[in-house]
């Protein structure tokens, strides 16, 4: 039986993020009602990674909040209430209890209630040559913990951040921890987006057969990092069933349980594992309980 109880309606909310954390959230909360009242049935919204501060390795620590004390995480908590909506909370900079600065989504119940706290686990530190050099490990510190959470009454469901999408055992774990799908706010960039933003996300979805959800801010070439946009779906078949542009936007999606279920009876992957010449990778998995 498919790990997907029930047909979930979701939207992505793809925006661009100014240096002004205020407006940032009052955007969002624009955003929110807006999506609402076009699709009034909505189950789930889906913001952007770091999607009330600048993507930026010297404004982290400026922006960082306390969780769940901080201003950011009342304010998603009361957004989800009043909408009585589930939100895959993009992420925020946190300023831990151990005065570390992590990269961290939240998640909310339809009663506001924090659900899911992910830290970023992989730290996006690469050098392209001629095209992009970054290094959050100057002022990000990574998480520790691999995160699945049940999305009350639709089943389980696993959480990365980004560059955590190139690792496939955090896919793949809470695969088999029965999740139906796997959300990713993510900020890839106009170089490493046009190669491998699609691929990754279908390839995370065709290796576990679950639904992949990529949430990305919209792309602004005035500010210092150009995010990539194109926030998508992608069924449990590899098949990208809604896309982004670059601006900003809504879009929409239903994941079908149905689905799931013809297509691991058509390739039956998910039964066919051979856990007896490889190790299960969920079995020692460090998972987040919040
Ligand atoms: O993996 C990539 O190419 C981009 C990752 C990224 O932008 C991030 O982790 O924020």
């Amino acid at each position: 039986m498919s790990p997907l109880l029930k047909t979930l309606s979701i939207a992505l909310i793809q925006l661009h993020t100014t240096a002004n954390k205020s407006s940032n959230l009052l955007k969002v909360k624009q955003y929110v009602q807006k999506a609402l009242t076009e699709k009034p049935s909505l189950d789930l919204v889906m913001l952007p990674e770091c999607f009330n501060s600048p993507y930026s390795v010297t404004e982290f620590r400026n922006y960082a909040e306390n969780v769940p004390n901080g201003e950011t995480t009342k304010f998603l908590s009361e957004l989800a209430k009043e909408h009585k909506v589930f939100i895959i909370g993009g992420s925020i900079p946190e300023l831990g209890l151990d005065n570390k600065v992590y990269n961290t989504s939240l998640s909310f119940d339809k009663t506001g209630k924090l659900i899911a706290k992910h830290r970023k686990v992989h730290l996006f530190d690469i050098d392209i040559p001629n095209g992009i050099t970054f290094k959050e490990s100057i002022t990000l510190s990574g998480g520790e913990k691999a995160t699945v959470f049940d999305l009350d009454g639709y089943g389980n469901v696993g959480l990365g951040i980004c560059y955590d999408i190139r690792f496939p055992e955090l896919a793949a774990i809470a695969a088999r921890k029965n999740s139906f799908a796997m959300f990713y706010p993510g900020a890839f960039n106009t170089t490493t987006g046009p190669l491998h933003w699609h691929l990754l996300a279908r390839a995370r979805a065709i290796d576990n057969q679950t639904y992949v959800v990529l949430c990305s801010p919209a792309r602004d070439l005035s500010s210092g990092y150009h995010a990539y946009g194109h926030s998508l779906i992608v069924d449990p078949n590899g098949k990208i069933i809604v896309e982004a542009g670059e601006n900003e936007e809504i879009v929409y999606g239903e994941l079908d349980p149905s689905y799931i279920d013809q297509i691991r009876s058509g390739i039956p992957i998910t039964t066919q594992r051979r856990f007896d010449v490889y190790d299960d990778v969920s079995v020692n998995a460090k998972v987040s309980d919040i």
